[in-house]
């Protein structure tokens, strides 16, 4: 395919589909969702390289046209490739797609700041608040990298089999500037992909990190065989405290109600294919997190990021002063403080005051 020789600004992204083949996109990881966005992007036309940790998986991708550890029984484009090495990754590339879980962006993005030119936008598909600092994407990336770098963040209900599969989906683009989120939004969409423009950083983000928490217990109370009412109990309950703590950080309402909040969490939780609810499920069967992850880990399995975003999401709430009981049930659970059934049946004998303020309902944290 023809390259353009020099592509690294956003007037570079002007234009979109039908200067597409002459455009290089980078995608940061080769695991399922790095996949499925190179996938995307490159059935847009594009030119893509993912930059991927291991040289059999960039001979898979090279030779067989198959990613032999993710998604392997998907046949992939022609013009998509892959390398082990991040300087080739990166030449000329118009854009990024990052697609590595958000705990190990700070250390990959600082191993790569000298290699990322300024001016080329970051999407940032990552779904989670580190667990530590508390941060999103949106502070993790420049402070990674040491500067300021056009940044875009993609969240919405797209699991990436289905993206593979090439079945329709849609999702939510946010960046602090709308001109770029339009642009940008526009390469992604295509035949079987819908992804609207948004200015909405915080809401995107926040959606995307706390419906993986909910998703846990929604895992959880299937484990336990509770039926599918516990779970649509806890799922509209959880998506109360989702949508109060993602404003009071500062994202917009009608995002919650969108794609990136209430979208994303009913495909989260009442899907098959979450590995959120995966964990919630073994779980409530009886597991412990530790031997659950392990598991997870030697199979690949793929990560779940709300297991380290729950933590940070009841320190958040805390800090914001929102009731959030159920998430606050989800980090007992994951810490190994109660067992999943003892927890649920606490939670059902809870009182039901919605006429309290919001902030007796934070220091009571036991009305749901
Ligand atoms: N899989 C999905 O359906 C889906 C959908 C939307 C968003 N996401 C989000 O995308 C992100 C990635 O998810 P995934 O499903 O691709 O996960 P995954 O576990 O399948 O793959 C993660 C990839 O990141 C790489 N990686 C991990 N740590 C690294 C490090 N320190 N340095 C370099 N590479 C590293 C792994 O080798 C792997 O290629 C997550 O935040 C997830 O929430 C996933
Ligand atoms: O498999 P999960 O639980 O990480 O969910 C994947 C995506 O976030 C769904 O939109």
């Amino acid at each position: 395919m023809k390259r353009m020789k020099s592509s690294s600004s956003m007037t570079n992204l002007l234009g979109a589909h039908q200067e597409s083949a002459e455009m290089k996109v980078t995608v940061f990881g080769s695991g399922s969702f790095g996949m499925a966005m190179a996938t995307l992007v490159a059935r847009n036309g594009f030119d893509v390289v993912v930059l991927t940790r291991r040289e059999e998986v960039a001979e898979g991708i090279n030779k067989d046209r198959r990613n032999p550890t993710h998604l392997k029984e998907f046949l992939l484009p022609e013009n998509l490739k892959a390398t082990t090495d991040a300087v080739e990754a990166l030449r000329g590339t118009s854009f990024i797609v990052h697609c590595i879980p958000l705990q190990s962006t700070k250390s990959f993005l600082e191993s790569m700041k000298d290699k990322i030119e300024p001016g080329v936008p970051i999407v940032s598909t990552s779904k989670g608040l580190h667990t530590e600092t508390l941060e999103m994407m949106h502070e993790i990336i420049p402070n990674a990298l040491g500067r300021p770098q056009p940044v875009a963040f993609l969240s919405g209900p797209t699991f990436a089999q289905d993206i593979m599969a090439n079945t329709p989906s849609g999702a939510v683009l946010a960046s602090e500037d709308i001109m770029m989120s339009q642009k940008l939004a526009h390469l992604f969409s295509g035949p079987t992909m819908r992804v609207y423009p948004s200015e909405d950083v915080i809401g995107v983000q926040v959606g995307g990190a706390l419906k993986n928490v909910i998703a846990i217990l929604a895992g959880v109370a299937e484990g336990l065989g509770l039926g599918i009412n516990a779970v649509a109990l806890l799922v509209t309950r959880g998506c109360r405290e989702m949508n109060r703590l993602a404003v009071a950080m500062g994202g917009q309402e009608h995002t919650m109600n969108g794609l990136a909040g209430i979208g994303d969490l009913m495909l989260t939780c009442l899907g098959g294919l979450s590995r959120n609810k995966r964990v919630g499920i073994e779980l409530g069967r009886g597991k412990n997190l530790e031997q659950v992850l392990k598991e997870r880990a030697e199979s690949l399995q793929g990560v779940a990021e709300g297991v380290a975003t729950t933590p940070a999401a009841v320190k958040l709430a805390t800090r914001y002063r929102i009731p959030t009981p159920i998430m606050f049930m989800a980090n007992r659970l994951l810490k190994g403080e109660d067992d999943a059934a003892n927890l649920l049946k606490d939670m059902m004998e809870a009182p039901m005051l919605d006429d309290v303020s919001l902030e007796m309902e934070f220091q009571a944290m036991k009305y749901w």
